[in-house]
């Protein structure tokens, strides 16, 4: 009986995800052979291969005789994996979580193609298991955890040899990369070679949201040591035991794995995660130009946070144009929290018209010493643009509590990217009851979970029913009672980075403008219904992320082709893109997207 349920479940997940796919599987060449095959995850069916493929190949005899279909191996997994629910039920939420990725990273270690399968069809699920929080989790205990690498290991000890060792990796052609030197791993501060997890995630994001075939993605992990003293005395660590290298000498080291990566693979894109604040800034206004590549935490996230704050006056029945009226209190004035402002701020001002009015005078920035005023010592110059004059902060000095601040403020939005969890506490959340806004907002954007500002039921007990919340990592809906719930929003930069790589792919530009990421942002602000977004709901559930991928990754194509920066990719050219439709970008965008299913494999020498 169960089996059936879970088999007829399955199966209608994977007719509802058919259409993304491609009607009959091309053939894919395998250079290997026999045991090799089996050993390799890219071309593993397990008992998937048809007789007449293991007759080829050399595998007759070395897997049990009857041929299981896809299908049916989907099934058997979804079962195995919903009686570890059972058998895990009323045990800590850690344990739980990390014995689900363990079951999932068995698959991922064995058979992509269906790893990849489950993974899109489950994602709802799944994504907390793969990617935050449970990633977090994951990279904290990584040494314990580790069985097999995957993707790169770049070390400072491996300086002059970068170049010949990137043509360690098998594949031929590279199209996305994530690079992390494991400094600030979500809100969890440096974990060195540990943080490897956070490329693993995001580039599963890439698979399953964007479509991006899993033969083409590269996780990096750059290890300069580490400033974690807990882990330098680990014995089970697996990184280079030093302190962090600094200054020029870490720079070095990053422009030889840049240079690397792109001499193999001119036409790859690189995405900058989980960079400390210092090194993020820098790399990125070092390679921007240079390279095709983008920071997530400070881009990515900005342009998720742009919707979301847009949203919120969507939420209130106001018009867009009442953005430049919104008091807006940033709570974490590193890559992020600064990211978001300066995209906020380029919106307001271009929303006012260039009016030449200071765009910035509603936003009001804190980091762990409290307000910035310009008083502020030693300012970062990342910051300065945000820090407020005398004039502009009457009955608040430098230095001011978050509390002092709302309650003088009245801010319509409260968004924290402090990585501090807690930091909207009780006093702060009611004291957002007196907001000027109909609706006030609350956005807790930092991970993972035990980092978050607040949690979603304390948002809604002590800020009142009326709040919009949103969040970095997953939380259920508040049950308010009456009947009513009070909607938690996942505010994560998922919603962009993979539509931000594969637009730009599929453009062939050679860079990422500020234009196509404004694009970015805009579509995904646009994608909610006024009843959605008045209901407090700004953005999509994940359960329909490759469709949201799709339409951002149309946007951002289509900006690099406005601005032309468009030079095509594969056989379609730029004059091809520039005729496209608004509709046809996106069924292109949609016709490019690898989909998981068995192909059949051909040998070659
Ligand atoms: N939801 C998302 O999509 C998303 C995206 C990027 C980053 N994040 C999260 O945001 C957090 C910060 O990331 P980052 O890259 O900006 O880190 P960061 O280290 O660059 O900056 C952290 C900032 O928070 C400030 N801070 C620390 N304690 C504080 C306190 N008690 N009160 C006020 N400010 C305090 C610091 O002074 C610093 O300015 C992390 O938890 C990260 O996971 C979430
Ligand atoms: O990784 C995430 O979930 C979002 C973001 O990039 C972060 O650093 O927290
Ligand atoms: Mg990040």
């Amino acid at each position: 009986m169960w089996r059936n349920i879970a088999r007829s479940a399955a199966a209608s997940s994977l007719r509802r995800s058919r259409r993304f796919s491609t009607a009959i599987p091309g053939p894919c060449i395998v250079h290997k052979r026999g045991a090799d095959i089996l050993h390799d995850p890219w071309f593993n069916k397990d008992t998937g291969f048809p007789l007449t493929e293991r007759d080829r190949l050399g595998l007759r005899g070395l897997l049990p005789p009857r041929v299981i279909s896809f299908e049916h191996q989907y099934a058997r997994f979804m079962e195995s994996y919903r009686s570890l629910e059972k058998n895990t039920l009323g045990q800590p939420d850690s344990v739980v979580s990390l014995a689900k990725w363990r079951i999932l990273n068995r698959l991922h270690d064995r058979n992509e193609t269906l790893y990849y399968r489950v993974l899109i069809d489950n994602i709802k699920d799944f994504a907390p298991i793969i990617y935050t929080p449970t990633v977090g989790l994951v990279c904290q205990n990584y040494s314990g955890l580790f069985r097999r690498p995957r993707g790169m290991y770049f070390s400072g000890k491996d300086k002059g040899e970068m170049m010949s060792m990137i043509y360690n990796w098998p594949a031929h052609q590279v199209d996305m990369i994530v690079i992390t030197d494991g400094s600030r791993i979500l809100g969890l501060g440096d974990l060195g070679v540990q943080g490897i997890g956070i490329p693993i995630g995001k580039l599963d994001m890439y698979v399953a949201a964007a479509g991006i075939n899993p033969q083409r993605i590269l996780p990096i992990m750059l290890d300069v040591g580490t400033n974690n003293q807990r882990l330098l005395e680990d014995r089970l660590y697996l990184g280079l035991r030093q302190p962090r290298l600094e200054g020029e000498e870490y720079l070095s080291v990053v422009d030889e794995l840049m240079e690397a990566i792109f001499t193999r693979w001119p036409k790859a894109i690189v995405q900058f995660e989980d960079f400390q604040m210092k090194w993020a800034f820098e790399t990125l206004q070092r390679y921007r130009k240079k390279f095709c590549m983008f920071n997530d935490d400070i881009q990515g996230t900005a342009g998720v946070a742009l919707a979301g704050l847009l949203g919120t006056v969507r939420a209130q029945g106001r018009p867009l144009t009442d953005f430049v009226n919104q008091k807006i209190v940033v709570v974490g004035a590193g890559s992020a929290g600064i990211g978001v402002l300066n995209m906020a701020a380029q919106a307001a001002s271009r929303i006012a018209g260039n009016t030449g009015a200071s765009p910035n005078h509603q936003f009001y920035l804190l980091d762990k010493d409290g307000l910035i005023t310009k008083e502020r010592k030693n300012i970062d110059p990342a910051a300065a643009p945000f820090a407020k004059g005398p004039g502009e902060i009457e009955g608040l000095r430098e230095g001011a509590s978050l509390l002092e601040v709302v309650k003088k403020v009245k801010p319509h939005v409260l968004l924290g990217l402090s990585g501090v969890g807690g930091v909207f506490n009780e006093e702060v959340l009611k004291a957002m009851r007196e907001s000027d806004s109909t609706k006030p907002a609350i956005f807790a954007m930092s991970n993972p979970t035990m980092n978050a500002e607040c949690t979603a039921a304390d948002a809604f007990k002590h800020a009142g029913e009326n709040i919009v919340f949103a969040s970095g990592s997953p939380f259920a809906n508040v049950n308010l009672g009456n009947g009513k719930v009070g909607h938690v929003n996942q505010a994560n930069n998922m919603y962009l980075f993979p539509g931000i790589g594969l637009g730009t792919l599929l453009a062939g530009a050679h860079f990422i403008s500020d234009g196509m990421l404004q694009a970015a942002a805009e579509c995904l602000a646009s994608y909610m219904s006024d009843e959605e977004t008045q209901n407090g709901i700004l953005y999509p559930s994940i359960d329909s992320i490759r469709h949201i991928t799709a339409e951002v990754g149309a946007a951002v194509l289509r900006a690099a082709v406005a601005e032309e920066l468009a030079e095509g990719h594969g056989d379609v050219g730029p004059r091809e893109l520039e005729h496209m439709s608004k509709e046809e970008t996106v069924e292109y965008i949609i016709r490019n997207m690898w989909f998981p299913i068995y192909s059949p494999l051909v040998h070659e020498k």
